[in-house]
């Protein structure tokens, strides 16, 4: 909690401000049973009506500056919680944004959004309330007491006993309340875990039929989250009777000890009342003050939570000194003895792999499923940093790169195509907003998409629906393709996307890729061995290992894991002809 104090600094002046005005408040509060004690005293017992009204007119004003400040007050506390929350988001968004995959591995998406979103909004929901109370209660408390004891010594052992049962009580339900708040955040990431699941793999659901199993899952999330919530409710509304109880039981102290004093003529009426007022002021400052005891710990529950993630450093930072490249670089990738193993995975799941993807050539890469195809290709993009060994771009190592100029000058299309909602045209300019429509459609001819554009009403102005949901597979990784196309980058990376295209239009696209990319280097992951066998090199990844580099015609006769593959795919006749 003590993390995210630096948040308050912005808002000091204001604070001071707040704490200005609630000594005013506390004052006005603490003034107004003494002038209650002379009405009746002075006022009343000697008749004096034009004193009732000039005292009554005093009290009209002091209430009215009292409540002015509180309004204020309340106005301020809103605002310094609100700006807080606000910062607090944008930190942690920021911060997530710089993660890489490691650390999105360790939080997970569902646990990040409650984070940013409800353990937020608990925080800003206390501090309002504690800026309103923090220095208030204390100072409306002890004000009390002084003010009781001066008026009456003998009679504070009533308000000791209220003070201490209220603590007592308070206590308790304390205690009890206490370890239920992180659980309470924790049910709260699993149902957003389990609605996320839902919503996005609803027709694996409706195919499976499974909607009852889901619903019960969901049911338990939500039943869990319901139970404790009604667990820590049900205990906290015990407070208010048992504060009832207290304060009624000390009027009654009051009036019973005080009226006996009254009639031995220890002590007026109106100071008996203005003692009762006090005994009141200081037992709702004491519930005030518990009660933010109970609301802190549960804010600083959220409060860890956020700091957790504001705290998160990147696993991969920039280095402060970066390398440039040169400016007749050469779109050059070059694996140097890399090895590579997952945070916190079971040893390498990439063997010391050596090679180098030349400019102007494509350099294929083919293995079955969990060879480390994809893993490879993250490493050139850096969304992981190799654990031994050295990836060179252009001749330079990059880890001594700024990771925003190593991307720069690739042109990524992922495994799975994400599309962003919005329109083609949009999309395609994703990596480029300055691309003229010229770029934009030679770059969709080039992965073949103009077909079906064409065919749309709006043509470039259609809608992408959010997730790309409104298109089909192979219309996604087409747009996707053009969208790394648009960049017109010297290095283009391909991972397994043309795989939701038919044959023909596989080979359309590699056909016109390889005649418009010219010197780029074109690095292609795919499963297909016709997508591949036209590749300058091919590299055959088993458990990864390079099992086999060279040509297709070369790996035929020199590698068994790749001719396995290719029997398994290409006919006889095709195998014949190589
Ligand atoms: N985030 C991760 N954390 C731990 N292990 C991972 C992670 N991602 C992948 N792996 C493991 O690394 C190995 C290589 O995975 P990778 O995705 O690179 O394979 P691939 O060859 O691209 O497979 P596919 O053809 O199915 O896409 C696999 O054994 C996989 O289980």
């Amino acid at each position: 909690m003590l993390k995210l104090v630096k948040y308050l600094k912005p808002y000091a002046l204001m604070i001071l401000a707040a704490v200005m005005l609630l000594l005013i408040q506390a004052n006005c509060d603490l003034a107004l049973p003494d002038y209650m004690a002379d009405i009746v005293n002075t006022g009343v017992m000697s008749g004096g009506i034009g004193f009732i009204l000039k005292t009554g007119a005093t009290m009209i004003l002091i209430t009215l500056i009292g409540t002015l400040a509180s309004i204020t007050v309340g106005f301020m506390a809103s605002m310094t919680a609100a700006g807080v929350a606000r910062d607090l988001r944008k930190d942690v968004f920021k911060r997530v944004a710089a993660f890489t995959n490691a650390e999105f591995d360790q939080f997970s998406t569902a646990s990040l959004i409650t984070r940013t979103t409800n353990d937020i909004t608990q925080i800003q929901t206390v501090l309002a309330m504690m800026i309103r109370l923090i220095f208030y209660a204390p100072i409306l408390g002890f004000g009390g007491i002084i003010k009781a004891i001066n008026s009456s010594a003998s009679m504070s052992w009533i308000i000791g006993i209220a003070v201490i049962t209220l603590l007592g009580v308070i206590a308790i339900l304390f205690s009890i309340v206490l370890p239920k708040f992180k659980l309470i955040q924790k049910l709260v990431d699993r149902l957003n875990l389990v609605t996320r699941e839902n919503i996005d793999g609803m027709l694996v659901i409706r195919a499976f039929n499974t909607q009852q199993f889901e619903l019960n899952r969901f049911d338990k999330a939500n039943e869990d989250l319901t139970q404790t919530n009604l667990f820590v409710n049900r205990i906290m509304v015990l407070l208010m009777p048992v504060m009832m109880l207290v304060m009624n039981l000390v009027s009654v102290a009051i009036v019973w000890v005080g009226s006996k004093h009254v009639s031995s003529f220890q002590m007026n009426i109106g100071d008996m009342m203005a003692y009762m007022q006090y005994a009141m002021q200081i037992i709702m400052a004491f519930l005030m003050m518990s009660m933010m005891f109970i609301l802190v710990p549960r804010a600083a529950v959220s409060a860890d939570r956020v700091a957790e993630v504001i705290e998160t450093m990147p696993s991969i930072v920039d280095d402060p000194n970066p390398d440039h490249f040169e400016a007749d670089f050469t779109p050059e990738v070059v694996f140097k003895d890399v090895s590579f193993h997952y945070p916190g995975g079971q040893g390498d799941v990439l063997h010391q792999l050596n090679f180098t993807a030349k400019a102007g050539q494509t350099t294929a890469i083919i293995g079955s499923t969990g060879s480390g195809k994809s893993t490879l290709v993250n490493l050139i993009m850096r969304f992981y940093d190799v654990t031994d060994g050295g990836i060179y771009v252009g001749g330079k190592n990059i880890k001594n790169l700024k990771r925003h100029m190593l991307r720069d000058k690739i042109g990524y299309v992922p495994q799975k195509s994400i599309l962003f909602s919005g329109t083609i045209e949009s999309n395609l300019k994703y990596g480029d907003q300055t691309a003229d429509i010229e770029t934009v459609e030679q770059a969709s001819r080039i992965a073949q998409a103009t077909e079906f554009i064409e065919t749309k009403e709006e043509k470039y102005a259609s809608t992408i629906a959010q997730g790309g949901t409104n298109v089909s597979g192979g219309q996604k990784q087409r747009l996707s393709i053009a969208r790394a196309l648009v960049k017109n980058a010297p290095i283009y990376i391909f991972d397994d996307s043309f795989s939701a295209l038919d044959v023909k239009t596989d080979q359309k696209l590699r056909t016109a890729l390889k005649k418009e990319t010219g010197d780029s280097t074109i690095i292609l992951v795919a499963q297909r061995v016709s997508t591949i066998m036209y590749a300058e090199q091919i590299l055959v990844l088993d458990n990864g290992r390079i099992v086999g580099k060279g040509t297709h015609e070369s790996l035929l006769r020199t590698c068994e894991v790749y001719r396995e593959i290719a029997r398994s795919q290409l006919s006889e006749e095709e195998l014949a002809l190589e």
